[in-house]
């Protein structure tokens, strides 16, 4: 019902989005190190978001014509703009038509965790500066990830759930309006939204995983597909730190939203997935992921989870994945039906 109110608050979108994508924090950033960007994994994925874009074959035409025209530290002198370069182009070439969303990996994590952020309590000195603390950290990584995407020609803007008003009721969310995100993307921008600290009617605060936002964003856009990108092959039936984990490749969901691994076939009586989550992980991991991922394959919308910076997330992005065969490596998620 909640739901429902939050999704009547915005407008419709004419035409579909083709694809949203999670990059995982776990995949973006060093998990187990405060506030440290994977610059390889995020320069990967900025870099393939371009060629899903592009359309063409496996590189990119032409010169990526960069957007990021600020200095970074260290940089000796103002960075080169090629102002004539953009003058002379009659389009950017490439389908905009993509949402991303992050996670928080080892930005905002550790600071939500440490002052009890997700469990409420705004009220407490701590939890009120621990909300603080954990908005600097994830809006940083999104302004990391932002001019990533722009270094590759994409034009992304950053949108902070809690700066479009979006809440919660007990971690629900309630107020989604998705005009900001939709008017983005009519304007033929790539906008980039991320995990955040939310007001929450019950609890005054908590967290709002990336997840959850793909599953509302895909409730209410019906894109093509859903990608997660992360820092492991796909889902597996144990956490895949056990040497007999087994990589699922297919999972099918049916109308009341159960699921079941139908690829490979477990032996005996296997249901599903047994998940571990590290203890400063204040969204649930990767069971958030399937539960989220699984409503929104009840949808009728492919989810594909992969291992970010490998053939195989090209593939995602690209939307070419074909589960007759054996050559793609990572876990769709989909319709019964
Ligand atoms: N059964 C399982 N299958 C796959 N991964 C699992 C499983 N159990 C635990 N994991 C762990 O889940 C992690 C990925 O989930 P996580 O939520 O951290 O991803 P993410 O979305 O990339 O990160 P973030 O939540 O910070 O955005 C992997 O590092 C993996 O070790
Ligand atoms: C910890 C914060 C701020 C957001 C968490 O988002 P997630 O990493 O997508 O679960």
């Amino acid at each position: 019902m909640a739901e429902a109110a939050a999704k009547q608050r915005s407008p419709a979108t004419p035409r579909p989005v083709r694809c949203i994508v999670k990059l995982g924090g776990a995949a973006i950033t060093n998990k187990g190190e405060l506030e440290s960007i994977d610059e390889r994994s995020l320069r990967s994925a900025c870099a393939q978001l371009r060629q899903a874009m592009s359309g063409s074959g496996d590189a990119a035409p032409g010169k990526v014509m960069g957007m990021d025209w600020s200095r970074r530290p260290g940089d000796p002198a103002d960075p080169a703009v090629d102002t004539d370069g953009f003058r002379g182009m009659a389009g950017l070439g490439i389908d905009t038509n993509f949402i991303v969303v992050h996670g928080a990996g080892s930005f905002g994590h550790f600071q939500a965790s440490r002052s009890g952020v997700h469990k409420g309590g705004l009220h407490t000195p701590l939890v009120k500066a621990g909300f603080v603390a954990t908005r600097i950290s994830v809006t940083s990584l999104n302004q990391e990830v932002v001019r990533a995407l722009a270094r590759e020609g994409i034009p992304s803007i950053g949108l902070s759930p809690f700066a479009c008003g979006w809440s919660t009721q007990q971690r629900k969310l309630v107020s989604a309006n998705a005009s900001q995100i939709i008017q983005s993307l009519h304007a033929g921008f790539v906008p980039v939204l991320h995990g955040d600290g939310v007001l929450d009617e019950l609890l005054a605060c908590t967290i709002l995983s990336g997840d959850v936002i793909i599953r509302h964003l895909a409730q209410l856009l019906s894109p093509k597909y859903v990608v997660f990108l992360t820092d492991v092959q796909g889902v597996y039936d144990r956490p895949p730190t056990d040497s007999n984990a087994v990589l699922l490749r297919e999972i099918e969901v049916d109308d009341n939203g159960g699921w079941s691994v139908v690829k490979p076939v477990l032996q005996g009586n296997k249901r599903g997935v047994e998940t571990s989550v590290a203890a400063h992980d204040t969204t649930g991991g990767m069971e958030t992921k399937i539960l989220e991922a699984a409503a929104i394959a009840r949808l009728g919308v492919d989810v594909y989870i992969t291992k970010v910076g490998t053939d195989h997330s090209l593939r995602a992005l690209k939307g070419d994945v074909d589960t007759s065969t054996d050559d793609w490596l990572g876990t769709v998620i989909r319709s019964a039906k």
